[in-house]
C-alpha cells in the first residue's frame, strides 16, 4: 500500500511544455478565433456532424445533455447554416364577414411592413377628409347660428354632429392589418428561444379587451399576437428544458410541427381573446429540443416519435480527451471568450496552463478535459475581471488562481459553512478515536465535497432476523449499498449478524446521500460496532464496495479530498482506481495523505486503532484463508445475500 506524494511545483511550470505542444503563441491575442458558430464548438464533435446535416435537410434534432455543455449555442449555429430560403412577412387583417377569424396573408420579407405603411397613409388620409368635412358643418352651424341668433340651437347642434362623426363613422384604423411577423431581405434564418415559454408566448395569443363595445373596442385582428413557432417560421425553434413546457403546449406544438401552420387564439379562457381565432398561421420552423436526460421522461411521447422520425437526437459530451489536438481546442476555447468578451485581457501562457489544469480537475476523470464551458468560460471571465480590475495587460495565472477563490459554487461555499458549523458543534471529529463512528465523503452539486460523518450502532435483534436499518437522507442506491454491507459484514467478522439489527446513520445529510460511495465507510463503521474497535477519527475514506470487499471507483474524488483536507483530516482513503483523477489545488497537498486502496482490508488495517486491532486482523486473516478454499462456489452465492 503506497501513499501519494504530490508534488508542489506550480502546475504551470510542470505542465507548459507538454501542454502547448506545438503551438507558438505568447498570449491568446495570436490565436485566430473562427467567424462562423458552429466553428468555434469544441469538443462536441458528434453533435456539431448532427447538426450539420440535420441543417441541409432540415430536420429537428434533440439534444440531450448536462447545462453548459453548448446546446444552444448549437442551435444557433444551425439557424446560420439553414440553407437560404425567401423569407416571408405575415400580416393579420380584418375580416369583414368574422370579426371573430382574422384573414392571415404572408408576402415577400420586407413588403410587410410597406403595406401597413400605405394601409395607414390610406387611414390618415381618410381621417383628414372626415375632420375637414365635420370642421366644414360645424363652422357652417355657428354662422347659421350666430346670423339667426339661435346660438344655443347652434351649440347643441354641434355637439350632436360632433357624436354623430365619433360613433357612427367607421374608425379609419380599424381596417389597417397588423404585421405579425417582420423579416428582412437579408436577415439569416431567424432563431427563436422559446425555453420556458408560456402557452401565449409559444402558440401566439389574443389580447383581451376591456372595451367590447360603443365604439371604444380594439378590432380584433388588432390584438393578434405572434407566437414563437410562428416567428421561427423558416427558422429555428430553440426549446430548452423541453419538459417544463406543459402537456396541452407539446400536444399543440406537435401540431405545429406536423402542419407547417397554427392557428391564433386567446389562450385565457376567460379573456375575450379565446372567442377569436385567426386563420392558421404559417409555422415551418425546425425544432432543436434541449434537455438532462429527465427532459426525455417529461416529454409527450408523440413530439418525441415525431423528432426521431423525422430528425436526430445527440447526446453531448461531457468530457474529452485530454490530447494535444483538444488542448490546442482548448487554447481556442479560451481566446474566444476573450474576444467574444472583448473587455478582458489575453490570457499568457501561465494563465491558459492554469485554465486547462481547471478542465482537467472539474472532468473529474483521468486523462480528460471539462466541456462543461459555460461555468469555465466563467473562469475566465471572472480572472480577466480581475485582470483589468488591477490594470494588467495580460492575465496571468495567478489571476486565475484569484478567479478560482472569487467564482466560488454556492454548494463549495456551503460546504465551507458546513465546515465550520459541524466544527462548533463537533459534529466532525478529526482527531481522537470512536468505535462505530467513521468520517465518510460526499458531493454536494457538482464541483463540491464534504465531509460525512457515519455512526452505527448495534443492538439485539427485535424481529425473527436481524435487519439493517439505516437513516439519513439516502436515495435509492445509497440505500441498495447499505444492504450489499451485510455480505461483507458475514465474512468480515465471521459473525451471524441474524442475531443483531445494524443502525446506520448518516450526520447532516440535508442534500441527500446519492450512490454507493460511502459504502467503504459504512461497512468500517459497522465492523467497528461489532467488533468494538474503535476507529481513527483523523481519517477520512471513500470508495464503492463489491459484496466482496474490493474498494470500486467512485466520482468526484478531487472535490472529497479537498473537503477532507478542509476539515483538518490527515489521511483519505480512496480506491486505487481513483488515483489517476486526483488533481486537488496546490494548497491542499501538504495538508493530507492520499492512501490508494483496492480492498476493505487494507482500510480495517489503518483505520481501526492498532492497539485493539490485532486481534481482529488476526481472525480476519483466518477467515480469508478459510475462504481461499470454496471461494469458487461461495462468490456465485454472495451477492444474492443482502
Ligand atoms: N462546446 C462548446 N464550445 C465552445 N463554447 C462553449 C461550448 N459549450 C459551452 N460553451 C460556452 O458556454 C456558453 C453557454 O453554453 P450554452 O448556452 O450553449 O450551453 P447549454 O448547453 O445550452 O446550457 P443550458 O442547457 O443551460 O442552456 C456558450 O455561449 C459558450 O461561450
Amino acid at each position: 500500500m503506497d501513499t501519494v506524494k504530490l508534488t508542489d511545483e506550480p502546475v504551470a511550470d510542470q505542465d507548459e511544455e507538454g501542454l502547448f505542444g506545438e503551438i507558438d503563441l505568447v498570449t491568446t491575442a495570436d490565436i485566430e478565433v473562427p467567424q462562423s458558430l458552429i466553428d468555434q464548438v469544441i469538443g462536441q464533435e458528434q453533435a456539431v456532424e448532427v447538426i450539420r446535416k440535420a441543417a441541409i435537410q432540415r430536420r429537428h434534432v434533440m439534444m440531450i445533455g448536462t447545462p453548459g455543455t453548448g446546446k444552444s449555442m448549437l442551435a444557433k449555429a444551425m439557424s446560420e447554416l439553414l440553407p437560404k430560403e425567401e423569407m416571408q412577412d405575415i400580416l393579420v387583417y380584418p375580416n369583414s364577414d368574422d370579426n371573430n377569424n382574422p384573414l392571415i396573408r404572408t408576402v415577400p420579407s420586407g413588403r410587410g411592413k410597406e403595406i401597413v405603411g400605405a394601409h395607414k397613409m390610406d387611414a390618415r388620409k381618410r381621417a383628414q377628409w372626415r375632420n375637414m368635412l365635420m370642421l366644414m358643418i360645424v363652422f357652417g352651424i355657428i354662422g347659421y347660428a350666430l346670423i339667426s341668433g339661435m346660438l344655443l340651437m347652434g351649440i347643441i347642434a354641434v355637439a350632436f354632429i360632433f357624436l354623430a362623426f365619433r360613433t357612427m363613422m367607421p374608425r379609419d384604423d380599424v381596417m389597417v392589418p397588423k404585421l405579425l411577423v417582420s423579416t428582412s431581405k437579408d436577415a439569416k434564418a431567424p432563431f427563436i428561444d422559446a425555453t420556458g415559454s408560456q402557452a401565449g408566448a409559444l402558440l401566439g395569443d389574443v389580447r383581451h379587451d376591456p372595451f367590447q363595445s360603443g365604439g371604444l373596442e380594439t378590432p380584433s385582428h388588432d390584438r393578434v399576437e405572434a407566437g414563437a413557432i410562428h416567428r421561427s417560421h423558416k427558422g429555428v425553434l430553440f426549446i430548452d428544458e423541453i419538459n417544463t413546457l406543459t402537456p396541452h403546449s407539446q400536444q399543440n406544438l406537435l401540431t405545429a410541427l406536423q402542419e407547417g401552420e397554427f392557428p391564433i387564439t386567446g389562450q385565457s379562457e376567460r379573456s375575450s381573446g379565446a372567442m377569436v381565432r385567426t386563420e392558421p398561421v404559417p409555422c415551418r420552423f425546425v425544432m432543436i429540443a434541449a434537455g438532462n436526460l429527465d427532459a426525455m421522461q417529461g416529454m409527450h411521447p408523440a413530439l418525441r416519435s415525431r423528432i426521431r422520425g423525422y430528425g436526430y437526437e445527440v447526446y453531448m459530451k461531457e468530457t474529452i480527451d485530454d490530447t494535444p489536438k483538444n488542448r490546442e481546442k482548448f487554447i481556442r476555447f479560451i481566446a474566444q471568450e476573450v474576444k467574444n468578451d472583448g473587455k478582458i485581457p489575453p490570457f499568457d501562457r501561465s494563465a491558459i496552463s492554469e485554465v486547462i489544469r481547471e478542465a482537467r480537475r472539474r472532468s473529474n476523470r483521468k486523462g480528460h478535459l471539462t466541456l462543461k464551458l459555460r461555468d469555465l468560460g466563467g473562469l475566465v471571465r471572472v480572472a480577466g475581471d480581475i485582470a483589468r480590475g488591477e490594470g494588467a495587460e495580460v492575465t496571468t495565472a495567478q489571476h486565475v488562481i484569484a478567479a478560482k477563490e472569487t467564482a466560488r459554487s454556492v454548494e463549495d461555499q456551503i460546504s465551507d459553512e458546513y465546515i465550520r458549523r459541524s466544527r462548533d458543534y463537533d459534529l466532525t471529529i478529526v482527531s481522537g478515536t470512536a468505535i462505530g463512528k467513521v468520517n465518510g465523503l460526499a458531493v454536494m452539486g457538482s464541483d463540491s465535497g464534504s465531509v460525512l460523518p457515519i455512526v452505527a450502532e448495534v443492538t439485539p435483534a427485535q424481529g425473527a432476523s436481524g435487519t439493517v436499518i439505516a437513516t439519513g437522507l439516502l436515495k435509492e442506491i445509497a440505500q441498495e449499498s447499505i444492504k450489499n454491507v451485510s455480505a461483507i459484514l458475514k465474512k468480515f467478522t465471521g459473525k451471524d449478524i441474524r442475531n443483531i439489527d445494524i443502525h446506520v446513520q448518516f450526520i447532516g445529510t440535508y442534500q441527500g446521500v446519492e450512490g454507493d460511495s460511502a459504502s467503504v465507510s459504512v461497512a468500517t463503521a459497522v465492523i467497528s460496532a461489532i467488533e468494538g474497535i474503535p476507529v481513527r477519527q483523523d481519517v477520512a475514506m471513500t470508495g464503492s464496495l463489491s459484496v466482496r470487499g474490493d474498494v470500486l471507483p467512485i466520482g468526484g474524488v478531487t472535490y472529497k479530498i479537498e473537503a477532507a483536507a478542509k476539515a483538518g483530516i490527515k489521511q483519505v482513503f480512496i480506491p486505487a482506481s481513483n488515483l489517476g483523477d486526483v488533481l486537488i489545488e496546490n494548497r491542499y497537498k501538504s495538508m493530507i495523505e492520499i492512501i490508494p486502496v483496492s480492498h476493505i482490508e487494507e482500510i480495517l488495517e489503518r483505520a481501526l486503532v492498532p492497539e485493539n486491532r490485532e486481534g481482529f486482523l488476526v481472525k480476519l486473516r483466518k477467515l480469508a484463508e478459510h475462504a481461499v478454499q470454496p471461494q469458487k462456489s461461495q462468490s456465485q452465492t454472495e451477492p444474492g445475500v443482502a
